[in-house]
């Protein structure tokens, strides 16, 4: 039996508000209505691409049968740019090497290593204003601590991306027994912050243990809630355990259901995390948020990965969301006791859930060039652009592969971080490389991408988008095409 939550405010005033608004088109899962949605129009530009519902095609013919314009006679050469003082505004170009989200389907359970050792402490972490409700105690083997502790200004927070009103609730969940969840209390855009939270209990993902007849596998556990305050200990036994007691026990259990991971520092063992509220988030396959992780502020946040309605239940993916629905719904069950998924994907007719699988294949398969993975810069792209050809028919098969796995994605409503960095970044610079022609595609790709980019990797600051939107004719790549 659930326990019903209470929502409480824990925000706080703050001088910033995150201004950037989203471009990208995605539609509210929650409900689990069992409807195909078209993909996003991405296309309808100045040069003749013609990109609209690539995904109605046959993928083996698809760069071939996508549509080219005939050629284009002449691209002005009028630039605003011309007119500037000179200043060139790098296209960001940040490569994207793993997949970002935190997201609780990724975490194992919560293991215990026979290491012999049982040298641990326990830290407090204060309460950051604005975050939560409660100090957040944590478990560090030794000499953890003490490094984070060793990092510049640990932990403070980024003023310019919290927010400071509450747009969420919490309360029955839509989806047949699965407890509370989160529902929005207003209109929310892509890109938009719903929560900052704090975790107000966290350790790694396995403690030590001398095994013995007399030991506890849930010592370490034990003596870091003994350290919580009162609220901490009762917003702890609020949360959901869906592990039957027996093998595992109810603490284990709660923690094993809502921990969250926290990305420390490479090398650092893995750690996981409970909060009040993030960990109410129920699972959609075609989820509608995203968690990040920010370590500096010791802080979650979750973020609008489409436009999501008042009323509408937030959602994030349980599980990596480019796996087959089998698999998905395998790990489901196994992690988290949910017997069968309805989101609108999973609820889909077999004909189309075979065509869905068969995507999320593809884009599991799919890598980026490792030369972007590594950082370097984008030859291909270059010399697709300084090619001479009047057609730019180089420039524009990037753009047709770009825009296919972009509108891949959006059908499934399945971003994964490297795919979605690398593509958006290359349609925003082989657009504005085709100079005024390509410019009301490079803006658009460019506010997508930086939305995108943001609830991806939850982003401290704008990563340099909003000064290309500011003035994309002083970018990088713009008019490349026409000056080389
Ligand atoms: C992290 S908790 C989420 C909050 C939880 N609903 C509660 O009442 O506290 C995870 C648990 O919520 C339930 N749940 C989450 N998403 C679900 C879904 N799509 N379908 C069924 N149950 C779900 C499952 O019991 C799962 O073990």
């Amino acid at each position: 039996m659930r326990r019903g939550f209470l929502n409480r405010e824990h925000r706080k005033d703050k001088a910033n508000e995150e201004t950037s608004k989203p471009s990208h088109k995605w539609t509210s899962d929650s409900g689990g209505t069992a409807t195909r949605r078209e993909p996003v129009a991405v296309s309808s530009n100045d040069i003749g691409i013609t990109t609209r519902g690539f995904l109605k095609k046959d993928y083996q013919k698809q760069s071939n049968d996508a549509h080219i314009s005939t050629p284009v006679a002449s691209v002005s050469t009028a630039s605003s740019s011309q007119n500037k003082v000179a200043k060139v505004i790098p296209i960001p170009s940040r490569p994207i090497h793993t997949l970002p989200t935190p997201s609780p389907g990724l975490i194992k359970t919560w293991g215990i290593t026979n290491t012999g050792s049982t040298s641990a402490r326990v830290a407090y972490f204060p309460l950051l204003p604005g975050l939560g409700y409660c100090p957040g105690v944590c478990l560090f083997p030794s000499g953890l601590k003490e490094a984070l502790e060793s990092m510049p200004d640990f932990p403070s927070l980024n003023p310019s991306f919290m927010r400071p009103d509450i747009v969420y609730e919490i309360r029955n969940s839509l989806i047949p027994n699965a407890g509370v969840g989160m529902f929005a209390t207003e209109d929310l855009d892509v890109g938009d912050m719903i929560i900052m939270e704090y975790p107000f209990l966290s350790q790694p993902q396995e403690t030590p243990y001398v095994p013995g007849p007399n030991s506890d596998p849930d010592m370490f556990m034990r003596a870091l809630f003994r350290r919580l305050p009162q609220e901490g200990q009762d917003i702890f036994w609020s949360l959901h355990n869906c592990k039957p007691i027996g093998p595992s026990s109810k603490m284990k259990g709660i923690f094993d259901t809502n921990g969250l991971p926290m990305d420390l520092r490479p090398g650092d063992p893995v750690y996981v995390g409970l909060s009040k509220n993030i960990s109410r988030i129920n699972h959609s396959c075609v989820r509608n948020a995203q968690v990040t992780w920010s370590l500096q502020e010791w802080s979650w946040r979750v973020w609008a990965l489409q436009p999501i309605k008042k009323g509408d239940e937030i959602t994030i993916s349980y599980v990596p969301p480019d796996l087959p629905r089998l698999a998905r719904q395998q790990i489901l069950r196994d992690n988290y006791s949910i017997s069968s998924c309805i989101c609108s994907c999973c609820s889909l007719p077999p004909a189309l859930v075979k065509q869905s699988d068969e995507n999320r294949i593809r884009l599991n398969h799919y890598t980026p060039p490792q030369w972007y993975m590594d950082g370097l810069p984008d030859i291909e792209l270059e010399e697709a652009a300084r090619d001479l050809d009047p057609d730019y028919r180089k420039l524009k098969e990037i753009i047709i592969e770009s825009t296919m796995w972009m509108e891949l994605m959006d059908q499934e409503k399945c971003w994964i971080a490297p795919v979605t960095g690398f593509h958006s970044q290359r349609l925003v610079k082989a657009w504005s490389a085709l100079g005024p022609k390509g410019r009301s595609m490079a803006v658009k790709m460019a506010r997508r991408a930086q939305v995108l980019e943001r609830a991806c990797l939850g982003m401290r600051s704008d990563g340099g988008w909003e000064a290309v939107l500011r003035d994309i004719e002083a970018s990088d790549w713009w008019d490349k095409a026409r000056r080389v």
